[in-house]
């Protein structure tokens, strides 16, 4: 069973084609990159795989049950970060990763523990006893990235995580995601850095204009050369 599997997924946003006829498939134990310009639909494909948008054609199965149909024993076990962090901001950092651990089903005995290791993972430990509503744009972006991974989640779905990063966040998010697949995690994850793409993904999905437009090798020698040209492609191929 695949952790995420889009197929034929289309939408659009009044006349304009945000996604044409996706196809994408995450597999468990897989850190899978979603490469693309701005505006090229890596959010939308997200949101649509998560069930927060409708797609208007196409399906999509999150762990082997398609979204329609799946209910908490799903969801609870995906993890997730799509735009701004959600944190309640009266609540302490610990209370939120307690509460996002609670509210993703993890048992009242083990939240508490859940919370205090990816306070460590994350290392809000200065942070822990603040009010969330009082962090800064980087700590708010470990909390959500702490949210997300709290409950050991199955699939995992970051839109561009490092966003707001510091260099050592990007390095703890770039052990916590390799650690997440090898315990056999579905990882999904969108971003601009090609270069930390190169050093985390098992693959990489390029998206171009709404349009799954191919796969490169995050090994192979120059992956920013290799994007661009099969961007380009795609463009030549559209005006033929
Ligand atoms: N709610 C919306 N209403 C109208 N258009 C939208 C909406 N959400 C996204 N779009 C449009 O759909 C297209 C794809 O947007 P999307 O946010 O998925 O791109 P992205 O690849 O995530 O871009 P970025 O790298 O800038 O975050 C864009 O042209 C965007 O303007």
């Amino acid at each position: 069973m695949s952790g995420l599997a889009v197929a034929g997924v289309s939408h659009r946003f009044g006349d304009l084609p945000a996604l044409r006829a996706v196809d994408l498939v995450v597999e468990e134990g897989e850190v899978h990159a979603l490469i693309g310009f701005n505006g090229a639909g890596k959010s939308t494909l997200m949101r649509a795989a998560l069930d927060m948008l409708k797609p208007d054609a196409g399906t999509v199965e999150v762990l082997g049950v398609e979204v329609a149909r799946a209910g908490p024993e799903v969801w609870g076990a995906v993890g997730h970060l799509i735009d701004t962090p959600f944190a309640y901001p009266e609540l302490t950092v610990r209370e939120n990763l307690w509460a996002a651990a609670r509210l993703h089903g993890v048992d009242a005995g083990e939240a508490h523990g859940a919370a205090d290791r990816v306070v460590a993972a994350l290392e809000l430990e200065p942070w822990a006893e603040r009010r969330a509503g009082t962090l800064s744009l980087g700590n708010r972006q470990r909390v959500g990235l702490a949210s997300a991974l709290v409950h050991d989640p199955r699939l995992l779905v970051l839109d561009e995580p490092t966003n707001a990063l510091d260099p050592s966040g990007v390095v703890l998010l770039r052990e916590l995601l390799l650690a997440a697949a090898r315990a056999g995690t579905a990882v999904l994850v969108s971003s601009h850095h090609l270069d930390e793409v190169a050093r985390i993904a098992d693959r990489v999905s390029v998206i171009h204009a709404g349009s799954m437009v191919g796969e490169l090798d995050p090994r192979g020698s120059d992956l920013e050369r290799a994007f661009f040209a099969m961007v380009h492609e795609a463009d030549r191929a559209a005006r033929r």
